[in-house]
């Protein structure tokens, strides 16, 4: 994906360019890790009591939204020990073989991360039971009624999990993590660190002002934060009379222009709140079918969109579905008459 086709408040999306300016913006220890405080002290612990030990840390399960930070801690993780780390994703493990095949190239210590783990096929989840617990995998040789189990050892590693949903992970699995932590949504005066230590790696000058503007749109991601930043960056250089500095207008006309609203809800946002709104008269309306009248589908919705909306306040939900809140009503300046739908807007106007 190009950078154009990008949706600056999607945290999960990200382009080539965009990958390397990650990159670049990554804390690379605890130390550097801007919030989570409690994480981070228990993640201290675990790595601390694991040196003094002399022995791999504990496996870890990192759980939370998109864009705050799982990939990064896993780094983290490995670096703060001096380990060797080896990435993968759910996705990429389709079958019991493909586990096995990284299970068995391990080197002793080293840190394996499996982001979205929870889409792992579930022959390989249940080779990674025994893996996780003994350090051994069986191996089938063979087929049908000659086929044997050979026992294979593997070094010693730490696995780094990372889930969206571990709800969505069976319980044998979860347990096997000696530690899972739940990563929140940052509150903006992190948000304002993460986009002054990033403004400060750019060399991008920056009024206070400007940066808490911008904490204010990001949802709080950092991953969003990263990404305004860069379209801030380029406004300043255009627009700012040579001068580069990015000051609170040149935020705002910024983030005007790639459709950011001072709330941070993007397109899809106010597509799905406007439906609920508008449509549906505030609601109840049940996930698939909001899905299907935006044209998106139902777990985009339900991880991305729906987390950051009842976050906000501006949608709560309810056995039956989703119901707009009085505060959704007012940011999008409808009036919800005597219980009655509000007339339909244009569909251009979603
Ligand atoms: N606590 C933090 N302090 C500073 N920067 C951060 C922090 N957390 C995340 N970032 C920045 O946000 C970017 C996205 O983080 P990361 O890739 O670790 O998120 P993630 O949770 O793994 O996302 P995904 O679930 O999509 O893989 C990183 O490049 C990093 O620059």
């Amino acid at each position: 994906m190009s950078d154009a086709d990008l949706d600056l408040t999607d945290p999960v999306l990200a382009s080539e360019a965009e990958l390397a300016f990650e990159g670049a913006l990554r804390p690379r220890s605890l130390e550097e890790f801007v919030g989570q405080t409690r994480v981070r002290g228990q993640l201290q612990l675990l790595l601390s009591a694991a040196a003094l030990q002399q022995r791999t840390p504990d496996h870890i399960l990192l759980a939370g939204p998109p864009g705050l930070g799982k990939t990064t801690l896993a780094m983290i993780v490995a670096h703060e020990g001096g380990r060797p780390l080896r990435m993968s994703s759910g996705p990429a493990i389709q079958h019991a073989g493909d586990l096995a095949a990284i299970l068995s190239s391990l080197v002793p210590g080293e840190v394996l991360f499996i982001d979205e783990i929870h889409r792992m096929a579930r022959s390989a989840e249940e080779m990674l039971y025994l893996a996780m617990e003994d350090f051994r995998i069986d191996i089938m040789v063979g087929k049908g009624a000659g086929a044997t189990s050979v026992p294979l050892d593997l070094a010693p590693f730490t696995l780094v999990g990372a889930t969206t949903r571990a709800g969505l992970l069976p319980n044998p699995l979860r347990d096997r993590f000696g530690f899972t932590a739940h990563l929140e949504f940052y509150d903006e005066s992190e948000l304002e660190q993460v986009l002054s230590r990033a403004a400060a790696m750019l060399g991008l000058a920056i009024d206070r002002e400007a940066v808490a503007e911008i904490a204010g749109r990001c949802r709080g991601t950092p991953r969003i934060a990263n990404r305004l930043l860069r379209r801030v960056r380029d406004y300043a250089l255009v627009h700012a009379s040579g001068s580069g500095r990015a000051d609170v207008e040149s935020v705002r006309a910024a983030l005007e222009l790639y459709d950011v609203d001072p709330l941070g809800l993007d397109r899809l946002d106010r597509a799905v709140m406007l439906t609920i709104l508008t449509r549906f008269g505030g609601g109840p309306v049940g996930l698939n079918t909001l899905a299907v009248s935006v044209g998106e589908e139902a777990e985009t919705i339900e991880a991305v969109v729906e987390p950051f909306l009842v976050r906000i306040g501006l949608i709560t939900r309810t056995p039956r579905g989703r119901v707009a809140t009085p505060a959704a009503w007012r940011h999008f300046g409808l009036v919800r008459e005597g219980g009655e739908s509000p007339a339909t807007l244009p569909i251009d106007d979603l």
